[in-house]
């Protein structure tokens, strides 16, 4: 079914809800169009298979391991630990999740030939060490989010990645969902016209997985989470999502203006930081105007993040023709609304889209101590087979940057956080 037939359809309900299953058209399979689709081996053609190597073994590693079960050809084939005496930990992993091996260290990993690609996700500080590592081996790689604390180490690491050739991707995944996908897809043909607003946001209580510190000097008292030194903050745990989302789009395009205000800790993270963005173009597609309205002249961008309350969690695109809203939560959503414009104010039809998550090949492994059902650490992770789908596509197509968020656009998003982060130590600042 053709997105043509897709929005006809959608036009022809004034309010229903379409359960899209269907991705297998052609423009979805070819990732160098900048859509994964999901994960129809078939119709994409041979893919060859890829070797995984997990660096880490925490939380987010055990959901993305359990995610590869949905994907075809991605094999679970090394996990390492960074250190010898966690090797038990490691060799845990490997047999709930049925990786070929475990190592007691990340460089036994990376210097086994028979790693395609390697998932990063050890904790924020340690980003520079562990990416160079990595690219030093001439490996691709996942990096979760955020690829780097600040701009500047960001750049060196996406510098270091373009000059050996190798692929790498924050791991944003919220961007190879199909919800989103689609929401990017009806933005760029027009649906919604020229995009002059984003609203997004992201917040959620760290303290709902992770101790709050009794001493604030004490790193091992508290969740990493609260200290700056480990790469905390909201701006770096949820604040990635809200500022992808604003992103999307505009791309990796220069803001005109960038403000932002917050509140900061005494441990040094900040708990929630409001960010507003002002673009000197629209985004998406412009439409011809009718006499007597508005020319399109620009657009404004508002995202708030945080760490110390849960937001509702949704993303909303607003264009001269209608809205999208990406559903809760927005960073995995498995649905979205789209309102098209009446005559006069307050006369949209509304359509419901409903993504449902593919069947994985066996079943999920539950979490260490965790009952049958109890699989997953974070929501919606089962969400991760689309990035390691399109993840497979772009290393079968020689691609080193993954189109649905590319490394200019991590960049931009760094620079933002700097932004925000220099905006919120000068408070009456106007920057
Ligand atoms: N995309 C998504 O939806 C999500 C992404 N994330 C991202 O994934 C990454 C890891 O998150 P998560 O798995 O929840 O984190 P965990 O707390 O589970 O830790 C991950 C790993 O970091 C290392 N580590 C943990 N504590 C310390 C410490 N005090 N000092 C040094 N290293 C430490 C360990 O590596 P080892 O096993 O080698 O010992 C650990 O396994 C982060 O970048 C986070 O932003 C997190 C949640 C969801
Ligand atoms: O990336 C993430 O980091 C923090 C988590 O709570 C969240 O669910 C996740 O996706």
């Amino acid at each position: 079914l053709s997105l043509t037939g897709l929005l006809k359809r959608s036009r022809n309900r004034a309010r229903g809800r379409r359960v899209l299953e269907d991705f297998s058209t052609p423009w979805q399979l070819d990732i160098r169009k900048g859509s994964t689709g999901v994960l129809y081996a078939e119709e994409a053609g041979a893919q060859k298979p890829v070797n995984w190597a997990f660096l880490s073994c925490g939380r987010v590693a055990h959901d993305y391991a359990n995610a590869l079960r949905c994907v075809d050809g991605a094999k679970p084939y090394v996990v390492a630990t960074r250190s010898a005496d966690d090797l038990p930990r490691a060799e845990a992993f490997r047999d709930r999740h049925g990786f070929e091996k475990a190592v007691g260290t990340y460089s036994e990993a990376l210097l086994d030939p028979n790693v395609d690609v390697v998932y990063l996700s050890s904790l924020h500080s340690a980003r520079v060490e562990h990416v160079t590592a990595i690219l030093e081996c001439g490996k691709h790689c996942v990096v979760e989010k955020p690829l780097a604390c600040n701009g500047a180490d960001g750049r060196r690491l996406v510098e270091l990645a373009r000059s050996k050739n190798v692929f790498m991707m924050e791991g944003m995944w919220t961007r190879c969902f199909p919800a989103v996908e689609h929401a990017r897809r009806l933005i760029n043909d027009g649906t919604i016209g020229a995009v002059t607003a984003v609203i997004s946001d992201f917040g959620f209580d760290a303290a709902d997985s992770g101790v709050y510190p009794t001493d604030m000097n004490d790193p091992s008292t508290g969740d990493p989470i609260y200290f700056s030194k480990l790469g905390g903050s909201a701006l770096l745990w949820a604040g990635p999502y809200p500022i992808a989302a604003g992103l999307l789009p505009f791309g990796a395009t220069e803001p005109r203006s960038v403000a932002a205000a917050g509140v900061v800790d005494p441990t040094g993270v900040d708990l929630s930081c409001g960010l507003t963005l002002s673009y000197a173009a629209p985004g998406g597609v412009p439409v011809p105007q009718k006499a007597g309205t508005c020319p399109p002249r620009g657009a404004t961008v508002s995202l708030y993040t945080a760490i110390d309350a849960e937001s509702a969690e949704t993303t909303t695109y607003i264009g001269q023709k209608g809205r999208i809203t990406v559903l809760p939560p927005a960073h995995c959503p498995t649905k979205l609304r789209v309102e098209l414009k009446g005559k006069g104010r307050g006369n949209a039809r509304v359509t419901e889209f409903e993504f449902p998550f593919p069947e994985p090949k066996r079943p999920f492994a539950p979490v260490p101590g965790g009952g049958e059902d109890d699989v997953f650490f974070y929501p919606n992770s089962h969400g991760f087979a689309y990035e390691a789908a399109a993840v497979t596509r772009c290393l079968n197509a020689g691609l080193t940057e993954c189109p649905q968020y590319t490394l200019d656009e991590t960049l931009r998003a760094l620079s933002l956080v700097d932004a925000a982060r220099k905006a919120m130590s000068e408070p009456n600042s106007e920057s």
